[in-house]
């Protein structure tokens, strides 16, 4: 009888759970704030929709999946439970919000939010509007345009290494992969920026190899992280308490670690300055130390090393991309090539002549549409941003994004959008000059906009224009056997990512440029 009554009461329970799970269901697919938001039911009841594109049985195909969708549901679409999509360039502003337009991010997305580890105490990863505003606004000084101006001859000392290095490669007759010399310049640049200290990976004979691999795999580690965000975290957390209290497992925190261990000596002599220093810093880890405006609780050696850390995470492989595969569309094409050279040369009379400085190269109209167009194509940053209005709805295309949903945008969308780029996976960098470059310019937004917009924008653009122009102007290259599918993004981590299977974007070092 007492095993009768047990029996029924698991039944009881079991009936029970499953109504509240197919209520609950129901509840998300048809009568939750984005009800009437046009999508897929699958995507509407679970994120493992997502991950079905983004992890397994497909990696990192959600962005051109999203593609997909648009075409069959429209501009506006629900693609996960409480997340929209949005496929409109006149949008884009609406989705920036401004510093009175509040926007806030998602936690779901941003899975690493408020973590002790990785990067989660950055402005970066901070979910409230104001908050980040707030830490951000510690750091604008240092990377505004006039700071990177006084700074740019740092940029071109690693400039001038990557030029000899390059030139190296004609001794031996070796290969060169492009984005990997192009990764080296970069971490090179911001962990001098970040840290006051060069991690030289020019000066080594990988070019830092490693540590690029150890950025790349982080990257692919998102999507899980955004699925399975709790186990995650808990997993980050007690790697984090096992390396500290047994010194293991540090394969795993290889990058944290190597933040960490270059963050420590630029803290202790920002210490040692003692507080009040005059706005002369050569590191973002002592500007934010003797900032005035961050409390003692925000300059901790914890919070500086995860600003420090998103900062070179956030600037290697962006610009060392986006440089790469500039380079790779000027050497493809003779004629954009010699007008480029050509160009130039009126600055850089021969190729051991110096380097001009950003603001004078700024006058060379096709340096710069080369430029402008390289951020279009390259997706620095291919995957898709995601943001909260917490304050109030939203419109677009007459259809109502609820205050409080997730909703997101993505660059690769936009500018691979036909009606605004015109034969948008071809390299022209004309369509940024003359009179009707007005609309291109209006929708490239490489860099973001809005209160979150890219930190780093001004010194990617030195790095990126200095090398461009040291490398043309000073190098006789040519590629081999490299072409157009070796720079396609073909798997989206944030990054975009080319196809597994090429083998570079490499090229053969003739000498220098005539
Ligand atoms: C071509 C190169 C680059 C591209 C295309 C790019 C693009 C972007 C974009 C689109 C965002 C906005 C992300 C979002 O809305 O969530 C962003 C944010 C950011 N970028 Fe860049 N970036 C580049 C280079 C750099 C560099 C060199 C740095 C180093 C200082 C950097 C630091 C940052 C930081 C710190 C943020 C977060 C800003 C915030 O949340 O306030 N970026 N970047």
């Amino acid at each position: 009888m007492a095993f009768s009554s047990f029996g029924s009461l698991l039944a009881a329970a079991a009936v029970a759970a499953l109504l509240f799970i197919i209520t609950g269901a129901v509840y998300r697919v048809y009568f939750s704030r984005n009800s009437h938001i046009p999508g897929p039911k699958l995507a509407a009841l679970t994120y493992l929709y997502q991950s079905y594109y983004d992890i397994y049985p497909y990696q990192g195909q959600w962005l051109f999946h999203q593609i997909e969708l648009h075409k069959q549901y429209g501009p506006v679409v629900r693609v996960g439970p409480d997340e929209i999509h949005i496929d409109n360039p006149d949008f884009y502003n609406e989705f920036a919000g401004t510093s009175k337009q509040r926007r806030d991010k998602s936690a779901t997305w941003y899975w690493f939010s408020d973590m002790d580890q990785t990067i989660g105490l950055s402005a970066f990863a901070t979910l409230d509007h104001d908050r980040h505003a707030h830490l951000r606004s510690a750091m604008n000084g240092f990377f505004a345009k006039r700071k990177v101006q006084e700074l740019e001859d740092r940029v071109k000392v690693h400039v001038k290494k990557m030029t000899s290095r390059l030139l190296e490669y004609k001794a031996t007759g070796e290969l060169v992969n492009l984005l990997s010399l192009a990764s080296a310049l970069t971490l090179d640049v911001i962990s001098e920026y970040s840290f006051g200290k060069s991690v030289d990976c020019l000066d080594t004979r990988d070019l830092g190899a490693p540590l690029r691999a150890q950025l790349e795999s982080g990257v692919q580690l998102h999507p899980v992280a955004r699925q399975f965000r709790l186990i995650i975290r808990a997993m980050l957390r007690g790697m984090a308490y096992a390396s500290a209290k047994f010194g293991i497992p540090k394969e795993f925190r290889k990058f944290d670690d190597m933040v960490a261990d270059l963050t420590d000596p630029a803290y202790q002599k920002a210490m040692q300055e003692g507080e009040g220093k005059s706005a002369t810093e050569t590191s973002i880890v002592e500007a934010m130390y003797h900032s005035k405006i961050l409390s003692p609780a925000e300059k901790t050696q914890l919070r500086i090393r995860a600003e420090a850390g998103n900062l070179v995470g956030a600037g290697t492989e962006t610009t060392a991309r986006t440089l790469a595969v500039g380079l790779f569309y000027v050497l493809n094409d003779p004629d954009i090539h010699s007008r480029l050279l050509a160009e130039i040369r009126t600055f850089m009379p021969t190729a051991n002549s110096d380097i001009p400085s950003v603001v004078e190269l700024t006058k060379l109209p096709y340096l710069t549409a080369c430029l402008h167009e390289t951020t279009r194509i390259a997706h620095g940053v291919a995957g898709r941003l995601v943001r909260i209005s917490p304050d109030k709805d939203l419109f677009c295309n007459n259809v109502r994004t609820p205050k409080g949903s997730t909703f997101s945008v993505s660059h690769y969308i936009q500018h691979t959008n036909p009606k605004i780029f015109p034969e948008p996976f071809a390299f022209k960098p004309d369509r940024f000059l003359g009179e009707k470059s007005g609309e291109a310019f209006r929708y490239l937004v490489a860099f973001g906009k809005g209160p979150r917009m890219c930190l780093g924008m001004n010194l990617a653009w030195s790095e990126m224009c200095l090398s461009l122009v040291a490398l043309i102007g000073g190098v006789d290259m040519e590629l081999v056997g490299t072409t157009v599918e070796d720079v396609t993004v073909r798997r989206e981590y944030f990054l975009g990512l080319f196809p597994k299977e090429s083998k570079g974007i490499r090229a053969r070092v003739n000498g220098l440029q005539k």
